[in-house]
């Protein structure tokens, strides 16, 4: 199947790329996916300082027995805004898109990352993270609607080009319904990204009777298995909310299968998080073959065909 897809503007190679977050944190990782098979591939949400993020242990991966998972809270580690930008500033971006996730601790960081972005002219594509569930006594915006409303309002007033927005899960259709309505309200907003991992879950050793996790008592961000369902809701729910707006699914995607689901359920580009991980940018190559022999399976010849073609009973 040809799996070239167009995102916003830009012909993408095909639609996998990696989650913001897995693999892209420091410069070697960045190197690797972008010689890995991704179609596309973003940076590790950055604060305007470095930051150190949560002690340890603040990973732990969930395969002892069935679902497959993931449960986090690095704590927002990173390198810092200008590392990110200097990368930015020297990405092939022939070779694939590069976007650039960014999640300020304040309002008046995030716009002055946004001026140096925008200043510094690079093609890269702006995703704002407005859902980390991992820094201590920092909720999440995207289930704040006032701030999100004043900062999509900031954004678009400092930033004047498209962008997107890195949502985190919602579970209540009067939440889907609001959160479209205020992001309906931002013609600059060009994509959304559903889903952030599901925040604050507590997974539980049995036999040391203890968390898997040292931050904030155990509790951290779910991925896997385990939020497929809920990924799949999410990118669902606004594509047909928002049908001025691209869709980007993330969650629970582990083979050509997940992907596919996602599509059939509206994304357009596909990200890949607690997989990639674990098995790393080799994924990127099983995933698009896996994903183009089910295309060939269903006579679907491009991602164009069945990209929210979802049919309900
Ligand atoms: O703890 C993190 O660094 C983190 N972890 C996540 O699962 N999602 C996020 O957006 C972030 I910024």
């Amino acid at each position: 199947a040809d799996l070239t897809t167009q995102f916003l503007d830009l012909p993408v190679k095909n639609p996998v790329m990696n989650a913001a977050g897995v693999w892209c944190s420091v410069a070697s990782q960045l190197e690797a996916l972008a010689e890995s098979a991704a179609g596309a591939m973003v940076t590790k949400s950055c604060t305007l300082q470095p930051r150190d993020g949560n002690p340890e242990p603040r990973y732990r991966v969930l395969d002892g027995d069935k679902p497959f998972g993931s449960i986090n809270s690095m704590g927002l580690p990173n390198e810092g805004f200008a590392y990110y930008l200097r990368y930015a500033q020297r990405h092939d971006y022939e070779e694939k898109p590069l976007f650039v996730s960014l999640s300020g601790l304040t309002l008046d960081d995030n716009l002055t990352m946004i001026d140096s972005l925008k200043d510094a002219v690079t093609p890269a594509i702006l995703e704002v993270n407005l859902s980390c569930p991992n820094v201590p006594g920092k909720s999440q915006i995207g289930y704040d609607f006032e701030s999100m409303d004043t900062l999509l309002a900031e954004v678009s007033s400092g930033y004047q080009r498209p962008f997107g927005v890195k949502l985190p899960p919602y579970f209540d259709m009067a939440h889907f319904d609001e959160a479209a309505e205020i992001l309906n309200r931002y013609p600059l907003v060009a994509f959304v990204t559903c889903i952030n991992s599901i925040g604050n879950a507590l997974v539980i050793d049995l036999a040391s009777e203890t968390t898997l996790i040292k931050p904030k008592d155990g509790f951290g961000g779910l991925g896997g298995d385990y939020v497929l369902p809920t990924a799949l809701a999410n990118v669902n729910a606004f594509y047909r909310r928002c049908p001025n707006k691209t869709i980007i699914g993330c969650g629970g995607i582990k083979s050509g299968r997940e992907a596919f689901m996602h599509i059939l359920a509206g994304a357009t580009l596909v990200q890949i998080g607690t997989s990639l991980y674990e098995e790393g940018p080799g994924i990127f190559q099983r995933v698009l073959d896996e994903l183009s022999a089910i295309m060939d399976e269903k006579g679907y010849a491009t991602t164009e065909e069945f990209r929210g073609k979802l049919k309900t009973l």
